[in-house]
């Protein structure tokens, strides 16, 4: 099991799909899987139901993952401490970004539903995470400057 933890924007769904189509482990977008199950997009549930009804969810997920997969969490999956020790029977890969590289990839997005106010506020919530991540993780990855293509490796690389 191979658990891809990380920021919003930090590359895991695509480094995800990478890892899955070299290794042939299937591969879960953990955020998807619970859209699907609860018929409704996140962004309407944190809306709807409200953030703490979305955090029960993912970790009904992680209880409930018996298959080998490569999975792509959702960025506030260590958040839970439940959800850090469940995630303990895999390797958990942090894929590290400055803030400056999510600050990049994600100015403009408008679907991500934690990804919104001004910097201040977001680099906030990136700011107070980073001990989270690295406290969860077992192998920390510097993505910044890399492509997709070299982390893929070095993913595969340190599961060996
Ligand atoms: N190594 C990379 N170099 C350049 N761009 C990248 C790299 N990895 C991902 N990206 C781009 O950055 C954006 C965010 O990547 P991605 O969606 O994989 O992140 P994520 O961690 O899954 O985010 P979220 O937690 O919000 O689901 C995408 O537009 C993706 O194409
Ligand atoms: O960082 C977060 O807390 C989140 C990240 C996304 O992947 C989603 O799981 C959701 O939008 C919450
Ligand atoms: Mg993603």
């Amino acid at each position: 099991m191979i658990f891809l933890i990380g920021f919003m924007g930090s590359g895991k769904s695509t480094i995800a799909k990478m890892v899955s189509e070299k290794t042939n482990d299937p591969y879960i977008e953990m955020d998807q899987a619970i859209e699907e199950d609860e018929g409704m997009k996140i962004r309407d549930m944190f809306a709807l139901k409200g953030e703490e009804y979305f955090r029960d969810k993912e970790t009904e997920f992680l209880r409930n993952l018996k298959h080998d997969v490569v999975l792509s969490t959702g960025g506030g999956v260590i958040l839970r401490e439940e959800n850090r020790v469940l995630m303990e029977e895999g390797t958990v890969v942090y894929l590290k970004a400055e803030w400056a590289t999510i600050v990049e990839r994600l100015t403009g997005d408008t679907d991500r539903p934690l990804w919104k106010g001004d910097n201040t506020e977001k680099k906030k919530r990136f700011d107070e995470r980073l001990r989270l991540y690295e406290e969860a993780a077992d192998v920390v990855i510097n993505v910044d400057g890399k492509t997709p293509e070299e982390i893929s490796e070095e993913v595969i690389e340190c599961l060996k």
